[in-house]
C-alpha cells in the first residue's frame, strides 16, 4: 500500500508550522513524530535531521538561496521557500543524498502543492544552487559573516561579543551546530546506576557516563524514548547536566520543605524530591492546570510520593506560603539563548525587547518568592540563558533590594571540572562549547537570620 505522505512532505509540513506559523520546532517535530510512528527509523531519523538540520542553518540556507534565485527568499511563495530551504540543507549538509534526487523529489513535491506552474523555477533554483554551492561567497564583515556561517542573527552575537571574547562566541556557535547526546538522571530511587546502565544495554542502547555527576549518562542508537520500557517504568528522566546541577547546588538536607514555584515539567522537582529520600516535601508549582498536568505525569511515571503539584501564578504573593520553605527554586523563565543547539527557531524568534521584559519579569518573581524562604534557607535562581542581563546583573539588583540575601558559596557543590565556571562567589554561568552542557545560569542566595 502507498504510503500517505514521504519523509519530505512530512518536513515541510514542519517547517510550515515552526517558520510560517510560530509553533515551536520540538512540539511539532514530536507531535509529528508520535503521529506518524508507522514510519521506520530510518525515515524518522531523516524527517528529524533535515528537519532540525535547516531550522538550525536557516540563515546561511536562506543566503545562499539568495545567491542563486532571481526572486529573494523573501519574496517568494511560504510553500516554495520551505521546500527551497529543506532541499539546500540537504544538498550542503547530507553528501548521502544524491543532488538528484534533492532536485527530482523538491520539483515533484511543488507539483504535489498545487504549485506546477512553478516546477520548472524550483528545479532551475536547484540545480544553479547544486554546481555552485562550492563557490559561495560570505560576508566581509566579520559580525555578518558569523551571522551568516552560524545562522546566528547579529543582534545577538553583538549581544555576546559585548560580553564573551571572539574565542567564546566561536566555541558556543560550533558547539550548538553540533550533534548532542541525551542526558538522563538515573531515578536512584528506584534503581542503581549499574543497574539502569545493564537496562539500557539490553534494550540495545549505546550508554556512557557523564565526566560532572555520578549518577547521570549520556544515550544514544535509541529509536524514542517512548519505546524504551525503561523509560516508561521511570527508571530515568532525560535532564541536561546543567539543570542537575540546580538539585546539587540546592543540596537539600534529608525532611526538607521545597517549593519549586515555576516546576513544569518537573525535571528540577522530581530530581529534588529523590535527593529527599523518601523524606521531607517538594511542592511543585506553576501557572496552568496543564502545566501542572505534565508534572504529574512525570511523577507518576518516576513513582515518587515526596511530592506533589499546585496551581499558583508566581506573580502573585500567597500569604499561607511565607517563611515556609527551607528551599525554594526559582527557575525562570529566560531567553533561553543557552539551548539554542536544542530550541533550534528560538534564535529567530526572540528579540531584544523580549530579554528585557524577561529580565524584568525575572525580577518582579524572584521579589515574591523570595518571601516564601525561611530564615537561613536558600533561595535558588536559575535560566538556560547566557546573557548577563538576565543573569549576573538580576543577582545583583535582587542583593542591592533584598538585603535580607547574601550569596552562598556554591564551590564545594561542583566538580573540580566545573570549578572555572564560578562566576563570582555563589554563581555559576555554564557555557556551551566550554563546558559538556547546555548554557545554564544558577545563583545561590541564603537567607540571612536564624531559624
Ligand atoms: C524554565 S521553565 C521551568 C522548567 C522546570 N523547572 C523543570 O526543570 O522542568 C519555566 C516555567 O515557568 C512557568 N511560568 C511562567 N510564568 C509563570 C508564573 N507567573 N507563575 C508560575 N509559573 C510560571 C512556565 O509555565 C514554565 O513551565
Amino acid at each position: 500500500m502507498a504510503k500517505p505522505l514521504n519523509e519530505r512532505e512530512i518536513v515541510l509540513g514542519i517547517l510550515m508550522d515552526v517558520i510560517e506559523h510560530d509553533v515551536y520546532s520540538h512540539i511539532a517535530l514530536g507531535n509529528t513524530l508520535s503521529k506518524y510512528q508507522y514510519l521506520d527509523k530510518k525515515e524518522r531519523a531523516f524527517i528529524t535531521r533535515v528537519t532540525e538540520g535547516t531550522l538550525e542553518h536557516m540563515l546561511e540556507i536562506d543566503y545562499i538561496l539568495d545567491q542563486f534565485s532571481k526572486v529573494k527568499v523573501k519574496k517568494m511563495k511560504p510553500v516554495i521557500r520551505n521546500i527551497l530551504r529543506s532541499a539546500v540543507y540537504q544538498l550542503k549538509y547530507m553528501d548521502s543524498v544524491p543532488d538528484s534526487a534533492v532536485c527530482n523529489e523538491s520539483v515533484k513535491l511543488t507539483v504535489k502543492k498545487g504549485f506546477g506552474p512553478l516546477k520548472g523555477f524550483v528545479n532551475g533554483v536547484l540545480r544553479s544552487t547544486a554546481r555552485g554551492l562550492g563557490g559561495t561567497e560570505y560576508p566581509k564583515d566579520p559580525v555578518a559573516e558569523l551571522s551568516v556561517r552560524y545562522s546566528m542573527p547579529e543582534w545577538i552575537l553583538r549581544k555576546w561579543l559585548a560580553e564573551y571574547d571572539m574565542d567564546t562566541v566561536k566555541k558556543i556557535l560550533t558547539y550548538f551546530q553540533k550533534e548532542k547526546p541525551v542526558t538522563v538522571r538515573c531515578n536512584t530511587s528506584r534503581l542503581t546506576l549499574e543497574e539502569l546502565v545493564q537496562r539500557l544495554r539490553t534494550e540495545g542502547v549505546t550508554v556512557k557516563s557523564h565526566p560532572y555527576l555520578p549518577y547521570a549518562l549520556s544515550i544514544a542508537g535509541y529509536d524514542y524514548l517512548g519505546g524504551l520500557s525503561s523509560f516508561r517504568e521511570g527508571l530515568f528522566a532525560v535532564q541536561d547536566i546543567s539543570s542537575m546541577l540546580v538539585g546539587e547546588i540546592a543540596s537539600p538536607e534529608e525532611g526538607s520543605y521545597i517549593m519549586d514555584v515555576c516546576a513544569a515539567p518537573g525535571g528540577k522537582s522530581l530530581h529534588l524530591a529523590e535527593k529527599l529520600n523518601g523524606t521531607g516535601h517538594v511542592e511543585a508549582r506553576d501557572l496552568t492546570e496543564y502545566k501542572t498536568g505534565l508534572i504529574q505525569e512525570n511523577i507518576d511515571r518516576m513513582g515518587l510520593e515526596n511530592i506533589s503539584t499546585v496551581v499558583q501564578d508566581a506573580m502573585v504573593l500567597d500569604k499561607a506560603s511565607m517563611e515556609k520553605a527551607d528551599i525554594v527554586i526559582a527557575d525562570l523563565p529566560c531567553s533561553g539563548l543557552g539551548v539554542l543547539g536544542r530550541k533550534t527557531d528560538l534564535k529567530y524568534k526572540t528579540t531584544e525587547r523580549r530579554l528585557e521584559e524577561l529580565a524584568l519579569l525575572q525580577r518582579n518573581i524572584l521579589s515574591v518568592v523570595c518571601r516564601y524562604v525561611k530564615r537561613s534557607g536558600t533561595l535558588i535562581y536559575s535560566t538556560c540563558t547566557i546573557n548577563c542581563t538576565e543573569n549576573m546583573e538580576n543577582v545583583q539588583w535582587f542583593l542591592k533590594t533584598h538585603p535580607d540575601y547574601v550569596l552562598g558559596s556554591v564551590q564545594d557543590k561542583v566538580c573540580s571540572r566545573l570549578q572555572d565556571a564560578i562566576q563570582e562567589e555563589g554563581c555559576l554561568q555554564l557555557l556551551p562549547g566550554i563546558h559538556d552542557s547546555d548554557g545554564f545560569f544558577i545563583a545561590r542566595l541564603i537567607r540571612k537570620g536564624a531559624r
